[in-house]
């Protein structure tokens, strides 16, 4: 019998870039939730580590020499000292490269499956956590947000997790116009200068109350993502012509957008709207997946 661990999609509800670390890695202000969109990772016993991927979007991964499930795995292996055996099967859903962290997800339900597959039993104690916490950065500045699997406040390059506001229901529309962006490139080609960290509430009663914090709010990398990849602006305008759409705005480092609907169901039904060539999604909010928990750290007024 197979172990299932889900790697759910993550979409930056704001992003603002706060400065720029002497080593190029630039600090972040991000407000990061989850989709129920989302690849899953299989287990089972093998001899040695190895890697199937399969799925609709799969094929991107066919010519990637080191996918971050096997560089997860390694990265773990090493650090709980064990021989790291097992045959993983990756189903790939989301879009590859494209902001909303697939890689950095599967990453993190690796680490959460093959803990649990290995019985090493880290994600069962705090202390285990923090080490886990601590690979997971190694392996990218998003994998610490998907380890933990549930909305944060993103600080740091990624790796300060702080509690999220309280969100309310609501839905949420994924659109990519299937073009890939490296983000490097978008980090590059972003103008000069840096924004403020975002004040937020303690939580919000409904998504109207929501988009219009957010409104006040920004993702810095998007005008750079829409000079690379300029039919992000199509996709923008297409979701804001939704029926029902309350903001509508580019994850991450694009070229995947989302927008915020009242919920899930209405969301899901405005997704089928969108012209049937892009990756499109529709649904509610996740906590996030599996055996998520809480590494965050306190909000300073919170
Ligand atoms: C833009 C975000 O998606 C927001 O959640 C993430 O910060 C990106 O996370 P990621 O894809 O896991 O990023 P990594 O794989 O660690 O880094 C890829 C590249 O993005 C740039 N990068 C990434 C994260 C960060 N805080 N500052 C950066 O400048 C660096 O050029 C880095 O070499
Ligand atoms: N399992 C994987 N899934 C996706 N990409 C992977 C995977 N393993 C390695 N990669 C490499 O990582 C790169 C970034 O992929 P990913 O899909 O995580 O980008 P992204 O959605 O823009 O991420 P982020 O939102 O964290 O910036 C890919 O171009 C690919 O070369």
């Amino acid at each position: 019998m197979d172990m299932m661990e889900p790697a759910p999609a993550k979409v930056n509800l704001h992003l603002h870039v706060t400065g720029r670390r002497s080593d190029g890695y630039h600090e972040l202000d991000s407000l990061a939730v989850f989709a129920g969109a989302s690849d899953q990772l299989l287990y089972r016993p093998a001899a040695e580590l190895i890697l199937e991927i399969q799925g609709p979007e799969a094929a991107a991964l066919f010519t990637e020499r080191d996918n971050l499930v096997l560089r997860a795995g390694r990265l773990l292996a090493d650090a709980a000292g064990v021989p790291g055996r097992g045959a993983l099967v990756l189903k790939k859903a989301l879009p590859v490269a494209s902001g909303i962290g697939g890689g950095s997800a599967d990453a993190a339900a690796a680490l959460r499956l093959l803990d649990r597959a290995w019985g090493l039993g880290w994600m069962a104690s705090a202390e285990g956590r923090a080490r886990m916490m601590a690979l997971a950065a190694r392996l990218g500045a998003d994998v610490p947000v998907c380890l933990a699997g549930r909305p944060a406040l993103m600080q740091g390059i990624g790796e300060t997790l702080l509690p999220a506001p309280d969100l309310p229901p609501g839905g949420m529309v994924l659109a990519n116009p299937r073009q890939p962006l490296a983000t490097p490139a978008v980090f590059r080609a972003r103008e000069p200068g840096f924004s403020a960290p975002a004040e937020l509430p303690t939580g919000w009663h409904d998504m109207p109350s929501m988009a219009a914090t957010l409104a006040t709010l920004h993702n810095d990398l998007e005008p750079a993502a829409v000079a690379l990849c300029p039919a992000v602006a199509n996709v923008l305008v297409a979701l804001r012509a939704l029926p029902g759409c309350l903001l509508a705005r580019m994850s991450g480092s694009g070229a995947t957008c989302f927008a915020l609907f009242a919920d899930g169901q209405e969301a899901a039904r405005a997704a089928l709207q969108l012209p049937a060539a892009w990756w499109r999604w529709g649904g509610g909010f996740t906590a996030g997946g599996g055996s998520h928990y809480s590494p965050l750290a306190s909000r300073a007024g919170a």
